[in-house]
C-alpha cells in the first residue's frame, strides 16, 4: 500500500514537519531497550509499546515474581528472545551495573534506557529520594557507560520518568514533588552535557497526570503520606474533576519522545486533555519575573 501522511493525507513528498516521513524518528526494530520499574503499571506499558514496535526489552524490577509472572506472559505473545527479565533495585549500584552488564552480554548493545522505577512514600522519604531521584540517577549515569559513542557506543535515548508534580506542587506528596522537580532538573541538565560532549544519547522526560496503576492506592493509606493523609481529597477532587489516565495512553506519549530524534532535553506533560511539550527558558533570567525594591 502506498504511504499517506496521516496529518496532511499527502500521498507525495511533502513537509508537514509532523509525519514520520518528515521528522527524523528513530527506528526500533531490532534496538535494545531497558525500562526499569517494568514489572507492572506503566513500566509494563512501555516495555509492551516497545515491543509492538520491533524492540527487544530488557526488563528490571526489584519484584521478583512479578517480573517472572510477567516474561511468562510476553514470551508467548512475542516470543522467548524478545525479552529478558533482571532482577535489581536502582537503589543498588552493585544491583544495577549487574543488572546492565548482564544485558549488554545478552543483546549485545543497549539504544533506549527508560528510568521509570518509582514510589511514593512520605514517612520513609529518604527512600522515596533514593528511589525516585537516585535511581534516574544511577540509570542515566550507568547506561550512558554503554551507550555513549565516546565509549564504542551506538549513542541512543534514555527517557526519565518525572510527573506533572515535576512541574508543579503536589501538595498531598512534597517529597515525591521534591523527587520529580529533581529528575526534570537532572534531565535537563544532562541533556546539555550530552550535546557539548556529543555523547549521541537524547535524554527527555515524560510528566504524566493520575494514571490508574497501584502505585495510586498509596493515597489512601497513612503508610505512605502519613502527615498529609488529610490533604489527600485535594488529589481526589482532582482525579474526579478531570479523570485518570490509562496506562496504554501514556505509552503512546513515551513512544513519541523515544523515536523523535529533533527532541533533546525536552519534558512532555500527558493529562486527560492531551500531550504537550513544556517550553522553558533556556536561561533562569528568562524566566517570567516580577522586580523586588530592596531599598
Ligand atoms: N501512577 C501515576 O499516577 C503516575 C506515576 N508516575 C511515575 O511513573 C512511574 C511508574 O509508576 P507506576 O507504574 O504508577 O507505579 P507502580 O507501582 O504500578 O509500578 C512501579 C514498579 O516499580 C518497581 N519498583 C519500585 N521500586 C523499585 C526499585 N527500588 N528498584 C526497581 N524497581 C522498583 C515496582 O516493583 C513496580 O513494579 C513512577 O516513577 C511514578 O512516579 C508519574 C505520574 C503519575
Ligand atoms: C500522590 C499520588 C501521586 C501519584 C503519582 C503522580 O505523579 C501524579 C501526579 C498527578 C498530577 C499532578 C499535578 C500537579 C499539578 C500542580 O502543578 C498544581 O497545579 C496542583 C495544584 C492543586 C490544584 O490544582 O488543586
Amino acid at each position: 500500500m502506498r504511504y499517506r501522511c496521516p496529518v496532511t493525507s499527502d500521498r507525495e513528498e511533502h513537509k508537514c514537519d509532523r509525519c514520520d516521513r518528515c521528522l527524523s524518528v528513530m527506528d526500533l526494530k531490532d534496538k535494545v531497550a531497558v525500562v526499569t520499574g517494568a514489572a507492572q503499571g506503566l513500566g509494563r506499558s512501555f516495555v509492551e509499546i516497545l515491543l509492538k514496535n520491533g524492540s527487544k526489552v530488557a526488563l528490571i524490577d526489584v519484584n521478583k515474581s512479578l517480573g517472572d509472572e510477567l516474561k511468562s506472559t510476553l514470551d508467548q505473545e512475542y516470543g522467548r528472545d524478545r525479552t529478558e527479565f533482571f532482577t535489581a533495585d536502582v537503589t543498588s549500584e552493585e544491583d544495577l551495573k549487574g543488572a546492565l552488564e548482564k544485558i549488554v552480554k545478552t543483546f549485545g548493545r543497549i539504544d533506549i534506557l527508560c528510568n521509570n522505577a518509582g514510589i511514593i512514600n512520605e514517612k520513609h522519604w529518604e527512600k522515596t529520594i533514593a528511589v525516585n531521584l537516585g535511581g534516574v540517577v544511577r540509570g542515566t549515569y550507568l547506561a550512558l557507560e554503554h551507550m555513549k559513542k565516546e565509549n564504542g557506543g551506538n549513542g541512543g535515548v534514555i527517557i526519565n520518568i518525572s510527573s506533572m508534580a515535576g512541574l508543579g506542587p503536589l501538595p498531598v506528596a512534597p517529597i515525591y514533588t521534591a523527587t520529580k522537580h529533581g529528575v526534570v532538573g537532572f534531565s535537563r541538565a544532562m541533556a546539555a552535557v550530552s550535546k557539548l560532549a556529543d555523547y549521541g544519547v537524547r535524554i527527555n522526560i515524560l510528566c504524566p497526570w493520575f494514571v490508574k496503576t497501584s502505585l495510586l492506592s498509596s493515597l489512601n493509606s497513612e503508610d505512605y503520606i502519613e502527615r498529609f493523609l488529610p490533604l489527600k481529597a485535594m488529589s481526589e477532587t482532582m482525579i474526579q474533576k478531570h479523570g485518570c489516565l490509562e496506562a496504554d495512553v501514556v505509552a503512546k506519549a513515551f513512544l513519541v519522545l523515544v523515536k523523535d530524534e529533533s527532541k533533546n532535553g525536552d519534558a512532555l506533560m500527558i493529562d486527560p486533555e492531551g500531550a504537550v511539550f513544556i517550553s522553558f527558558p533556556q536561561k533562569a533570567k528568562d524566566l517570567p519575573s516580577t522586580p523586588v525594591n530592596l531599598e
